[in-house]
């Protein structure tokens, strides 16, 4: 058995606290890589148990009290924090601060709004101490084995961390699942649009499951078959992948198929909601994140949706479909909604960094996303194509390769967005893609009556097609226009 006692020699390369479902893999995976690890958790028992278990895959020294630990790290000191997100965070940092030195780096890892990174790694800086908001995505199994890491934060921090953090992460075609994503706040920025998408991927799979049970009269452990079938063509993923596994396991108490006995209420820790907080700042259009966050929303609002379905009835209307034709269908709005979701993702990115100065490259973010993360994807690739052709590129939709892929699936999505809509089955992620892809391609859109309206009640102003300026129509006299330029 592992020695578990505390020892207070300054020998460890790292040091992380938090050892919960997360933290504890990552430790584990740092010590397998050869790294000396302390450890700690505020409640002890954590660190211990892991220690006792785990003691033999590497070199950890175990700590009780933040003293301790603290003392057993090699400076510069770099600290993971891989605690609950909010106060547990700031608690951490408020008791670890007064016993580091200047150029120690502290490391969030949790899921942290990248304003509370802004503000903690400006209080970090008056102490002549490094913050670096990093966002770990791949859960549980990703932490132990690889997941993609988006550190923010210094180049120098990044310098002191990249050995480590190279070396646990996720690695497809040799190359490591994380880079420097930028300055101050980047890292969690571009976690929270991650996790965005994958909101938007979940819901997006949800909504095929949906129809191909609703309208093709698939069930369960056939879907499933479908996603697997998926799952081997220009759709794999993780997502798709556990989409598989999750509809073909019954339930051990029933017999019944696990997603019939599972309550329909999808509940949220908060990226979601942030990411589409933030894109409203930003006047970045995230639609298929924003549906699939407020779908969540409308499942948990159970006392409202049993006095609709009262009131109106549950039932849908019926249309034949030819069952194959229609999975096939499915399959085409599912790839195109998911080009959307990206698009607008990789838009937020772009926009965030933008007004940020943090100089993201969009071929990184998409080269690290390849491996270890929730939305890992071979789709991704092809997004990393895409900018290593045009770095610039105005919207991921007009890449030559997934324009083709969008022309070819177009008919087909359309077809599955009326079905859906006369059978009375919500995909707010389906329609709202196309409806934002049939927006960005319309050669007018009416925004210019938008505008009329605006400047009718409240002299808004408007510009016109045919020259420069800013003009204004006397709506309550004449109806003459001034020119207000
Ligand atoms: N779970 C996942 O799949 C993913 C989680 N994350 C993020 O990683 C972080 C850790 O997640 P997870 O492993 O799920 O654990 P939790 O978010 O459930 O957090 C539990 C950990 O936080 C510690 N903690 C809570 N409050 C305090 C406090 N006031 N002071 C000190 N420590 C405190 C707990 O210590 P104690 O044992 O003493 O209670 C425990 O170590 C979170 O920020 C999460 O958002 C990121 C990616 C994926
Ligand atoms: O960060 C993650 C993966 O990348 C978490 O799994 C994510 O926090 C889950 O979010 P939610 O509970 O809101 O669905």
């Amino acid at each position: 058995m592992a020695d578990t006692t505390s020892t207070t020699d300054a020998r460890a390369t790292i040091g992380l606290t938090g050892l919960a479902v997360m933290g504890r893999n990552l430790a584990r995976n740092i010590a397998r890589q050869g790294h000396t690890i302390a450890v700690h958790n505020r409640t002890t028992e954590k660190m211990t148990s892991l220690v006792e278990q785990f003691g033999d895959e590497g070199d950890f020294v175990p700590t009780e009290t933040l003293e301790e630990f603290v003392a057993a790290i090699e400076r510069p000191r770099a600290i993971v924090i891989m605690v609950k997100a909010g106060a547990p965070t700031d608690a951490v940092i408020d008791e670890l601060v007064p016993l580091l030195d200047p150029d120690d780096i502290v490391v969030d890892a949790g899921n942290a709004h990248y304003d509370d990174t802004v503000r903690r790694e400006a209080a970090l800086a008056e102490k002549d101490l490094h913050f670096v908001g990093m966002g770990v995505s791949g859960g549980e199994e990703g932490a132990l084995n690889g997941p993609s890491i988006m550190p923010g934060g210094s180049e120098h921090a990044w310098e002191r961390l990249r050995p480590v953090l190279t070396s646990i992460a996720a690695e497809v075609d040799g190359t490591p699942c994380t880079t420097h994503v930028g300055p101050g706040a980047a890292g969690h920025f571009v976690k929270m649009v991650h996790n965005g998408i994958e909101y938007a991927d979940m819901q997006l799979i949800a909504e095929s499951y949906d129809l191909l049970r609703t309208v093709g009269g698939l069930e369960p452990a056939e879907i499933s078959q479908v996603f697997r079938e998926w799952n081997d063509g220009d759709l794999e993923s993780f997502l798709i992948d556990i989409t598989a596994d999750v509809l073909a396991h019954t339930d051990g108490d029933t017999g019944a198929p696990f997603v019939d006995v599972v309550r329909d209420a999808a509940e949220q820790k908060g990226t979601g909601r942030w990411t589409v907080q933030s894109a409203l700042d930003l006047g970045v259009p995230v639609t298929g994140i924003a549906e699939a966050t407020f779908a969540r929303s409308i499942s948990g609002h159970t006392e409202q949706r049993a006095a609709a379905a009262q009131t109106f009835g549950s039932d849908l209307a019926r249309v034949e479909v030819d069952r194959d034709t229609f999975v096939d269908q499915v399959r085409a709005a599912l790839y195109a909604s998911k080009v959307v979701a990206y698009a607008q993702g990789f838009d937020q990115i772009k926009a965030g960094s933008e007004e940020n100065d943090w100089d993201v490259d969009l071929g990184d973010m998409a080269t690290i996303w390849r491996g270890g993360c929730i939305i890992r994807a071979q789709f991704l690739n092809r997004i990393v194509d895409a900018y290593a052709e045009r770095a610039d590129l105005p919207s991921l939709l007009v890449d030559p390769y997934f324009a083709d892929a969008v022309r070819d699936g177009l008919e087909a999505w359309r077809e599955v967005v009326a079905t859906a809509a006369r059978v009375g089955v919500p995909t707010p992620a389906f329609a709202s893609s196309l409806a934002y892809f049939d927006a960005l391609r319309r050669d007018r859109l009416p925004a210019a009556l938008i505008q009329g309206l605006r400047d009718n009640f409240g002299a808004h102003t408007y510009g016109r097609t045919d020259r420069e300026g800013t003009f204004h129509t006397l709506w309550a006299g004449d109806l003459s226009e001034e020119d207000q330029s």
